[in-house]
């Protein structure tokens, strides 16, 4: 059985929570509490190859054993770095997210071991509101690596389904994740360092 972390990044209300709910439960529910930080579980299967998801969504507002996005990063074998294609400070937080996740994997050396980064500008039905361009999207996909996606969590769950499916599919192979397989060791500090950050806080969907 594979295990893959998946964080889900980025600015306050870009829509994190949505697009989590709307993978799991095919629902777009309009409103999420986000006073907690957590992390939901799902088992799938990805070409034949049965998958331990983990999802982390992290709490926007000041919260209790609230992790640091190097934590956050350092966990992940993969990312969904999201901004609000209608909010364009959303975008510049955004690019600071993907700067830093990129320089923290060339701070671990490997390039063969990077992570796998999804970006994704959200809210793609508010595109009469839009002050992000996707051309801008798009360019930094380019510059830090990342594959590009704009979609909407409230309009359509398959985009949403596929973008997850892929990431997972993305994740499994990358040298990160089949690292941590490789090394006993590290899976064991890699679990004591989810249970520092993230307590028992986690959620079956
Ligand atoms: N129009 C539109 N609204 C959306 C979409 N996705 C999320 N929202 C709305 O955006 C708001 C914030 O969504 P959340 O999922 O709570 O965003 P978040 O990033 O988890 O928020 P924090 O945890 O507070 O940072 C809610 O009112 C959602 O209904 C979308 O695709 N389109």
């Amino acid at each position: 059985m594979n295990d893959i972390k998946v964080a889900i990044l980025g600015g306050e209300g870009v829509g994190k929570s949505a697009l989590i709910v709307r993978f799991l439960t095919r629902r777009f529910i309009g409103e999420y509490a986000s006073s907690s930080e957590c992390i939901y579980r799902k088992r799938m299967s990805v070409d034949g190859r049965q998958m331990n998801l983990e999802l982390y969504d992290p709490c926007s507002q000041p919260c209790e054993g609230k992790s640091t996005l190097n934590e956050q990063i350092h966990w992940a074998d993969g990312f969904v770095v999201v901004y609000d294609i209608s909010d364009r400070s959303s975008f510049i937080t955004a690019t600071a997210i993907v700067h830093l996740i990129r320089e923290l994997s060339l701070g671990a050396a490997k390039r063969e071991s990077e992570s796998v980064v999804f970006l994704v500008g959200n809210k793609q039905d508010l595109c009469h509101m839009r002050e992000v361009g996707k051309e801008e999207g798009q360019r930094l996909a380019t510059d830090g690596r990342c594959q590009f996606f704009e979609l909407s969590a409230a309009e359509c769950y398959q985009e949403v389904a596929l973008m997850f499916t892929k990431l997972v599919r993305n994740a499994s192979l990358s040298g990160k994740a089949k690292e941590r397989r490789r090394r006993p060791s590290g899976s064991k500090s890699m679990a004591k360092l989810i249970n520092n950050v993230f307590g028992k806080r986690r959620k079956s969907v």
